[in-house]
């Protein structure tokens, strides 16, 4: 059975930082991280992209991008093809993270062939799921969180290249995160529907925890079983607090 990764804590910056703050952020990221175990990456704005990937060039930290087309190229006026972000250093990209599915109605199909174009491109997807409050509340929140890793991993996906995000939407931003019970179940269920797929190799992707993930909290969600690390949004905007989340990583 193949090892459990070293885990991965993931900053999703959303739509913050300019150029100086976020050359300055990554900067401060790429230097606290070195002496930490766990793996670190940034996700900046996509206009941000080379000059945080200058910012941490040469160090543990890897970049990644928001969001792709699920087009190769062509005609879509203020999109990002997954090879341009590819070439510009990123390793991974976010694909249908719920602000996105919210804001602009993205489907399990659409982000499956987001995912799809990010692996053609030689991308590691980190593909987003998760329930809402009130799926949460109807008791639904394993049910929409298997459906939604049916439909959004694509049939192409290969385990090696692969890292699923379970953010449960009413967490986001909130200060709201489920219980540890509730963690481990819905993680595992992501796990078993990864097995069903892909057999043994399911040990070795990454399953992210992501939702109010803050220095106080974060041993103890790290510490659940089948959570592998962490996408966090608003306390990557402070290397300190995002740096104290990756140090809270258990060694593996
Ligand atoms: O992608 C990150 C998540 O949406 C979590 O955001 P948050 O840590 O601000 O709750």
């Amino acid at each position: 059975m193949p090892h459990r990764p070293t885990p991965l804590v993931a900053g999703n910056w959303k739509m913050n930082m300019l150029v100086a703050d976020g050359r300055a952020l990554a900067a401060e990221v790429a230097a606290g991280a070195e002496g930490l175990a766990a793996g670190f990456a940034v996700c900046p704005p996509a206009a941000l992209l080379p000059v945080v990937g200058e910012a941490i060039r040469g160090s543990k930290v890897a970049l990644g991008a928001q969001d792709c087309h699920a087009k190769a190229s062509g005609a879509h006026t203020g999109d990002h093809a997954a090879a341009l972000l590819k070439d510009v250093g990123c390793t991974y990209v976010i694909v249908g993270h719920s602000e996105r599915r919210q804001d602009h109605g993205e489907t399990d199909a659409v982000v499956a062939a987001k995912a799809e174009a990010a692996a053609a491109a030689g991308l590691v997807p980190i593909v987003c799921v998760g329930e809402t409050l009130d799926q949460y509340k109807a008791g639904e929140g394993v049910a929409v969180v298997e459906t939604q890793v049916d439909g959004s991993v694509p049939a192409s996906a290969s385990a090696d290249r692969l890292v699923v995000a379970y953010e449960p939407v009413w967490a986001i931003g909130s200060g709201l995160v489920p219980t540890t019970d509730d963690i481990r179940a819905v993680h595992g269920a992501i796990r078993a529907r990864l097995a069903a797929r892909f057999g043994d190799a399911a040990q070795g992707i990454r399953i992210l925890y992501g939702g109010s993930v803050k220095p106080g909290n974060a041993a103890e969600i790290l510490g659940v079983d089948d959570v592998d690390g962490a996408l966090v949004g608003g306390a990557s905007l402070n290397a300190a607090d995002f740096l104290a989340i990756g140090a809270a990583a258990p060694a593996r």
